[in-house]
């Protein structure tokens, strides 16, 4: 069996507020295959924006072990926390976080600059990342010329353009309306399964969620593997 892309083990995460402590994260166990995606449901607060920081190495405070393309990344450095999320991780939020004064095409660009690509197949590779989201008219518009959805295509394309092994995905359609939510989210899971990537997504929708190859519910700081999805 080949190895695994994500392999997290007892992950655990409480947090200090008005002199309580909530355990969020109760030993969190995960493991996710090369190409797969799941989707992590759960109520809101349960911890999934929790579990999803702490996997994408942007915040401390967690016990338990994190490997990622079978790298251990819990103790990391700061520098080494960078070169793993630029090195194998793409991002998706549910507000696109765009560079305003920056075109779709630049905004897509400047991920592949930041993780070192400067070749001349990097701009091909975002123009043609954006076309295939139905953004090739647009690759000079700034994002506020851009509906919301096309905004959040851009973000895929960001996400995806540096061919990451895993992309983390926090309610990436969340701020949609359901018709362009569910669209978006076909198009972002095609091209993610296109270029082999694994992806983790959180969301609250049932529906999108049972697009996907395997659904882990976080249930009272831990994961349940789904017995069955409602679409009520
Ligand atoms: N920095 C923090 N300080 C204190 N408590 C926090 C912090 N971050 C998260 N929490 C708490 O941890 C719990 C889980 O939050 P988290 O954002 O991970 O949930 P979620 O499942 O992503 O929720 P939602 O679906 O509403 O986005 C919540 O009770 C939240 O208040």
């Amino acid at each position: 069996m080949s190895e695994a892309v994500l392999d997290v083990r007892g992950l655990t995460r409480s947090f200090e507020q008005g002199g309580t402590r909530i355990e969020v994260l109760k030993g969190v166990d995960l493991a996710i295959a090369p190409g797969e995606i799941v989707a992590l449901l759960g109520p809101s607060g349960s911890g999934k924006s929790t579990l999803l920081q702490a996997v994408g190495l942007l915040e401390g405070g967690f016990q338990g072990a994190i490997s990622i393309g079978g790298e251990r990344v819990e103790s990391l450095d700061n520098p080494g926390r960078t070169r793993v999320r630029r090195e194998k991780l793409g991002f998706v939020y549910q507000f696109h976080h765009l560079l305003p004064d920056f075109s779709a095409a630049e905004n897509v660009l400047l991920a592949g600059l930041v993780a070192g690509r400067t070749d001349s197949d990097a701009r091909a590779r975002a123009e043609t990342l954006l076309s295939s989201l139905g953004l090739g008219e647009r690759l000079t518009h700034r994002p506020s010329q851009l509906s919301g959805g096309e905004q959040q295509r851009v973000a895929v394309a960001r996400a995806l353009v540096n061919q990451p092994l895993l992309v983390l995905a926090d309610e990436p359609t969340g701020n949609l309306d359901e018709a362009t939510a569910a669209k978006v989210l076909a198009e972002f899971l095609a091209l993610v399964r296109g270029q082999g990537s694994s992806a983790l997504v959180a969301t609250h929708n049932e529906v999108l969620a049972a697009k996907m190859d395997r659904v882990v519910r976080l249930h009272e700081g831990r994961l349940a593997v789904a017995e069955g999805i409602s679409t009520s």
